[in-house]
C-alpha cells in the first residue's frame, strides 16, 4: 500500500494515512452485509494454524490441519479421475496428439475424444459461445435426457464457471430490489443467502425438518409462501438443494412434485441445486427436471408454465474438480425475453471458462462399457463413491457416541450436520465472548484438535438449536479420535 508524502517547506517530509477513493463506507454496502461461513473466522483461523504448525515449536496440540469446512475432495486425498485429465492434457497440449509419445501414454479413446473436442471447440485458448460451446451443450442434452427419460434442448443448457456463477447470474437477472423475496431453506448452504444480500433483494427462509431427516413439509412451505404474498413482497423463487448441504439428505419424488406443484399455484421459479445427484448413498435421485416432466404428462396444461432452473457442477459427484470450475444450468419454461437478458448478462463476461466446459462434457460423457478407458474409469469411480460412503458412515458412527449429539442418517451429499447440545455454562461463556455458541464450539474444537467445521450459525438453524456442519472427506480416523476425545473434554469443563 503507497502512501502520500507532503513535502514541506524546511525540506522535510511527513507521511500521512494514504487517501482512498473507495472505503470500507463508500463501497458497495450489500457486499459488506453478506456473509459465508463456509471461508469465515474458523477457515481463516485454521490457515494461521496451519502457518503455526510449520515453525518448530509450534506447541499446538496436534500435527495436522484438517479442513472439515468445506467441501473440496482433492484438497484431500481424492486423486482426478485419469480419463478426464489425460483429454484435458490434450486438449491443453495438441501437439501431443500428434508425437509417437503420445500412442504409449494415452489410451485410444482419450486421444479420440481430444480429437473430437479440439475439431468442435478450435483452441481452448478461445473464446467459446457464451451460453457454451454447442457440441458440449448437446452432450448435456443427451445426458439429461437419458437420465430422466424425457428429451432435453441443448439451448435450455447455459454453461457456467461452477454452479455458483450460475447461480449469481439467476439472482441477477432474478432480483429486481428488496420486493424480490426468494424463498431459501434453512439450514442452505450460504451461496444463496449471499448472493441476495448482494442483490438486495429478500430472503425468506423456510425450516427444512430435522425430525424427518431434514425433510421438506409442504402444509408448512406453504403456509410460509401464504405469509409471504400476505406481507406485500414479489415471492418471485424458491431454492431447492437436493441432496443436500449443509444436511445431507435427499427428497422424495412426491417432496420434489409437491414444491413444484406449489410453483405453480402461485406462479415463482424453482431454482434447483442438483450438484451432489450422484453423491446419493441410499435411495434414488429424482431430478426436479424428471418430476416437472412426469407432471406434466400426468396433468396436461397444469404445469406447462412452471419455470425451473437446474443446476450440476464439476466440483461434486465422483469427479470433484473443483478448481477447474465447470458446471452449467438448465433453463425450463423462462421468458424468451428473460433469457435473452440472461444471455446477454453472460455474455458481459464473455464465456465460462472452456477446459471447465471440456470437463463437464467428460463427466456427463464418462468412458462407456466397452471402451479402452472403461475399466479404470469404473474402477477409480467406484473407488472413490465406496470411499466417501465409508466415511460417512465412521463419522456417523462416532457421532452417535459422542453424548448430547443426534444426526440424521447421511443419504446423500458430502456433509453430516450434527445438533449439538450445550452445556448452558459454555452457552454463557460464547455470550460473554460475544460469540455465537455453537461458533465457540467449532472454535475450541480447532484450537484443541486443529480439525475445522462450520458452525450451524453459518447456515441457519431453528433458534435455539446448535449444530456443525463437517465434511466426511479426510481420510483416516484419528481426526475423528480427536473430535470424540475434545468433546468429552468440552462438556466436562462446562457442565
Ligand atoms: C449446494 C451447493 N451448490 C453450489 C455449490 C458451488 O459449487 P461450484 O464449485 O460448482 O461453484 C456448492 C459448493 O459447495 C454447493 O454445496
Amino acid at each position: 500500500m503507497s502512501s502520500n508524502t507532503h513535502h514541506l517547506r524546511n525540506g522535510t517530509a511527513k507521511t500521512t494515512q494514504p487517501r482512498k477513493a473507495i472505503t470500507l463506507e463508500t463501497m458497495n454496502q450489500h457486499l459488506r452485509k453478506a456473509d459465508y461461513a463456509v471461508r469465515g473466522r474458523l477457515a481463516i483461523r485454521a490457515e494461521e494454524l496451519r502457518e503455526k504448525l510449520k515453525e518448530q515449536n509450534h506447541n499446538l496440540p496436534f500435527v495436522e490441519v484438517v479442513n472439515a469446512n468445506i467441501g473440496n475432495p482433492q484438497a484431500m486425498d481424492q486423486r482426478p479421475i485419469t480419463f478426464f485429465r489425460q483429454v484435458l492434457a490434450l486438449v491443453q497440449y495438441p501437439d501431443l496428439l500428434e508425437s509417437e509419445a503420445a500412442t504409449t501414454i494415452f489410451p485410444a479413446d482419450a486421444r479420440e475424444r481430444a480429437s473430437v473436442l479440439l475439431r468442435e471447440i478450435g483452441s481452448v485458448g478461445a473464446y467459446s459461445q457464451s451460453q457454451g460451446v454447442p457440441y458440449i451443450r448437446q452432450s448435456i442434452a443427451d445426458f439429461i435426457a437419458q437420465r430422466d427419460g424425457f428429451a432435453a434442448d441443448p439451448n435450455d443448457i447455459y454453461l457456467a464457471g461452477g454452479a455458483s456463477s450460475a447461480v449469481t447470474s439467476l439472482m441477477t437477472t432474478i432480483c429486481n430490489g428488496p420486493q424480490t423475496a426468494v424463498m431459501i431453506p434453512v439450514p442452505q448452504y450460504p451461496l444463496y443467502s449471499a448472493s441476495l444480500t448482494i442483490e438486495n433483494a429478500t430472503a425468506v427462509p423456510y425450516l427444512l425438518d430435522e425430525s424427518t431427516c431434514w425433510g421438506t413439509d409442504t402444509a408448512y412451505i406453504a403456509s410460509v409462501i401464504r405469509q409471504t404474498i400476505a406481507s406485500g413482497v414479489n415471492l418471485k423463487a424458491i431454492v431447492v438443494i437436493n441432496p443436500c448441504n449443509p444436511t445431507g439428505s435427499c427428497l422424495t419424488a412426491s417432496e420434489i412434485k409437491d414444491i413444484i406443484s406449489l410453483a405453480a399455484e402461485h406462479c415463482f421459479m424453482v431454482i434447483a441445486d442438483e450438484v451432489y445427484q450422484t453423491n446419493i448413498y441410499e435411495g434414488e435421485f429424482f431430478s426436479f427436471k424428471r418430476m416437472l416432466r412426469e407432471l406434466q404428462r400426468d396433468f396436461p396444461g397444469k404445469y406447462d408454465s412452471v419455470e425451473l432452473a437446474s443446476l450440476h457442477s464439476t466440483s461434486k459427484g465422483m469427479v470433484g474438480e473443483c478448481g477447474q470450475r465447470g458446471g452449467y444450468m438448465e433453463l425450463i419454461g423462462v421468458d424468451p425475453e428473460v433469457r435473452e437478458e440472461l444471455y446477454k448478462l453472460v455474455s458481459i463476461s464473455l464465456c465460462p471458462v472452456v477446459t471447465g466446459q471440456v470437463l463437464t462434457e467428460l463427466m456427463v460423457n464418462p468412458p462407456k462399457e466397452g471402451d479402452e478407458s472403461y475399466p479404470l474409469y469404473k474402477q477409480e469411480y467406484d473407488t472413490i463413491y465406496t470411499r466417501l460412503r465409508e466415511r460417512a458412515l465412521t463419522l456417523f458412527e462416532a457421532f452417535k457416541e459422542m453424548e448430547g449429539v443426534t444426526c440424521q442418517q447421511p443419504k446423500g451429499a458430502m456433509y453430516l450436520f450434527p445438533t449439538i447440545t450445550l452445556p448452558p455454562n459454555a452457552i454463557k461463556e460464547a455470550q460473554r465472548r460475544n460469540e455465537e455458541p455453537d461458533e465457540f464450539y467449532c472454535m475450541q474444537l480447532l484450537e484443541s484438535t486443529g480439525v475445522c467445521v462450520v458452525p450451524g450459525s453459518g447456515f441457519g438453524q431453528k433458534d435455539g438449536t446448535f449444530h456443525f456442519r463437517t465434511t466426511f472427506l479426510a481420510p483416516g480416523k484419528e481426526y475423528v479420535d480427536r473430535m470424540l476425545q475434545f468433546h468429552k473434554e468440552f462438556l466436562k469443563k462446562f457442565s
